[in-house]
């Protein structure tokens, strides 16, 4: 009994050692090591991107050291491009600013059709943006159909339904107030192009085996943003959607294969001629640049 009271307070000051280790372990904060696989050393990934690249080997995934042996000997070539004297440079550079400062998202879109091709010529421009490793993780799913286009508003409307009330919660609701979003899309039936990108999170290799999409999201993001870029340079509008939840079932409805997940969806038209768009600010410059 006398030896049960002494060790009674040691064992609770060792259990309150090991449940204070565990609760107050130091956390990895930015880069972290992924674990070690049969494919032997594998890439470091910055934790904070949050990009779901898949870098651990599993069984029908490529092991060897290079995804492609063909492109270790890819030539060489020269380069160059146009050089504009800093006049040129400068009048490009306003101008540019100008077309883009144009750019809204507009809710509002034209039935009017859009010629085919210039659709096809936006999405060749998306496809030369940057990607890890030069995978190209992108596929732009164009839905002009108009019996897809309205399958796609009614699931669409079905889930941001209950976005509005019940998964975004009250701040974000009462933050989108001002620009007078619900769950009514219609010009998910009205825009004579759907464009939805999905990024995919891994590729197949000629052998059949997975192949790895280095910062897939990113790069998706980027081709998203010379997009954009392109439709502005063509007078065409589209809102940035990202609506929340649909991604699954959007994937299996336009029968997309399972490395795929929905980025974006945009609707693509002329501007609606009575169109609005909520009286927004942008940032000047000064608050969005530091020079060093
Ligand atoms: N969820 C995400 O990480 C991202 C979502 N988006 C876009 O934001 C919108 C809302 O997304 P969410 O609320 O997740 O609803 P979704 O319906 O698109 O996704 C539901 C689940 O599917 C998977 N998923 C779908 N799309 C992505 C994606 N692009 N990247 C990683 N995982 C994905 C995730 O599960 P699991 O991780 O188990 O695969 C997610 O929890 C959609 O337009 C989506 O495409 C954009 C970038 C990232
Ligand atoms: C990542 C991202 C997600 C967005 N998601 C939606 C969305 O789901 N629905 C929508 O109507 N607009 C969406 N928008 C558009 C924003 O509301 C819009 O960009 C913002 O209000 C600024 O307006 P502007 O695009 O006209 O400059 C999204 C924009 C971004 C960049
Ligand atoms: N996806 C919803 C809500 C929404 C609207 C606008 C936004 O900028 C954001 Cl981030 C979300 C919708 O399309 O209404």
């Amino acid at each position: 009994m006398a030896l049960l009271s002494i060790l009674t307070p040691a064992l609770v000051v060792v259990l309150c050692l090991v449940i204070g280790f565990i609760l107050f372990k130091p956390q990895e904060t930015t880069w972290t090591s992924p674990p070690q696989t049969t494919a032997g050393s594998r890439p470091w990934v910055d934790q904070d991107l949050q990009d779901d690249t898949e870098i651990t080997a599993t069984e029908d995934e490529d092991v060897d050291l290079a995804d492609s042996h063909e492109e270790e000997e890819l030539p060489h070539v020269a380069f160059s491009l146009p050089r504009h004297t800093e006049e040129a440079a400068l009048k490009r550079s306003k101008d540019f600013y100008n077309l883009m400062n144009q750019r809204r998202s507009v809710r509002f879109i034209s039935p009017e059709p859009v010629p085919r091709k210039v659709i096809d010529n936006v999405i060749r421009t998306a496809g030369t943006a940057p990607s890890g490793a030069h995978t190209e993780p992108w596929t732009f799913v164009v839905v002009s159909d108009t019996e897809m286009k309205h399958q796609v508003r009614l699931l669409v409307e079905e889930e941001e339904e209950m976005n509005y009330r019940q998964r975004m919660g009250d701040k974000w609701v009462q933050d989108l107030a001002k620009i007078r979003t619900n769950w009514v899309k219609e010009y998910l039936d009205v825009a004579p192009y759907l464009i939805l990108i999905f990024k995919q999170t891994y590729g197949t290799l000629p052998n059949g085996k997975k192949k790895t999409h280095y910062y897939n999201e990113i790069s998706v993001s980027i081709s998203c943003g010379i997009l954009l870029a392109a439709l502005q340079n063509v007078g065409l509008v589209t809102v940035t959607s990202t609506p929340l939840n649909c991604g699954p079932r959007l994937r299996l409805l336009l029968k997309r294969p399972a490395n795929e997940k929905l980025l974006l969806l945009l609707p693509v038209g002329y501007p609606a001629s009575d169109a609005t768009v909520p009286d927004l600010k942008r940032k000047p410059l000064e608050e969005i640049m530091v020079h060093v």
